[in-house]
């Protein structure tokens, strides 16, 4: 058995990767406006979370359920200071500090971030997708009955999105962090931006030449019933001290 604390940061993106139990096809329903959503946002069931994200109808476990809307900040290259704390770029604090709506890719690199000041892409809000509200899933422990989904990050280059006017869809609520500070190396001071736009550039034809962007998907750990609350492990590395009164390990 693994635990957590025993293995080494740089290696527990990689031991501790879920298995893809699911198809990429199932993600893809997901941009499918014909099909059903599998969950919407309601009052969490927790008093003072705020929203929260309710199962539209039972679903077994390794199934899909909504998607996280945000700008992906794809993680410094490797010639960075090790020990840059990426995570949470200066460009993800918001006015009143550091983003509650920022969310690690582990298995892309990088960070999801729903709210960065200074981006307001119309196409990434939830109005265009009802699929995409993953980020309003409230927190429990992994060892709480609570936690019923967790997250998994995907290039949206790797699926089979061949030719968007084929695809009945809704959008793809996902964009790469551009024109902005991308990281911050506190050990030399340099502040790097990404200025390029890499992602969902058509072509005349209306491919979508490019999307090296990343997603998350939240998938169903078990079998989950009707009007259940979606709840995952936020895993938030910070210090005793540094989290809020609300968090539980
Ligand atoms: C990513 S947001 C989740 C969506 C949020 N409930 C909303 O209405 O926008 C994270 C915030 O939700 C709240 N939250 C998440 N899990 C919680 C929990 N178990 N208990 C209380 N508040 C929680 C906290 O305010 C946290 O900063």
């Amino acid at each position: 058995m693994l635990f957590k604390q025993f293995i080494p940061s740089f290696l527990r993106p990689v031991l501790l990767q879920k298995p893809p139990f699911f198809a990429s096809s199932q993600i893809l329903r997901l941009l499918n406006p014909s099909l059903p959503p599998p969950c919407y946002t309601s009052n969490s069931l927790t008093p003072d979370a705020g929203l929260g994200v309710f199962a539209s109808s039972s679903h077994p476990p390794h199934t899909p359920l909504c998607l996280y809307a945000g700008v992906h900040h794809p993680a410094p290259p490797l010639t960075t200071t090790p020990g840059t704390d990426y995570s949470y770029p200066p460009t993800l604090l918001g006015p009143l500090g550091k983003s509650v709506y920022g969310i690690n890719c582990p298995e892309i690199g990088g960070v999801l971030d729903y709210i960065t000041p200074g981006q307001t892409p119309p196409k990434w809000h939830s109005d265009s997708n009802p699929n995409a509200i993953g980020q309003f899933i409230n927190h429990s422990p992994s060892r709480s009955s609570e936690c019923n989904v967790y997250p998994v990050s995907f290039l949206w280059s790797s699926l089979p999105i061949h030719n968007k006017s084929k695809i009945s869809r809704y959008t793809i609520p996902n964009y790469t962090s551009q024109n902005c500070l991308w990281y911050y190396d506190p050990s030399t001071d340099i502040k790097v931006s990404r200025s390029s736009r890499t992602i969902e550039e058509e072509d005349d034809e209306g491919e979508i030449s490019e999307r090296e962007c990343g997603g998350i998907v939240f998938v169903t750990n078990r079998e989950i019933e009707e009007g259940e609350e979606l709840r995952f492990d936020y895993n938030l590395g910070k210090r005793e001290d540094e989290l809020p009164d609300w968090y539980e390990r």
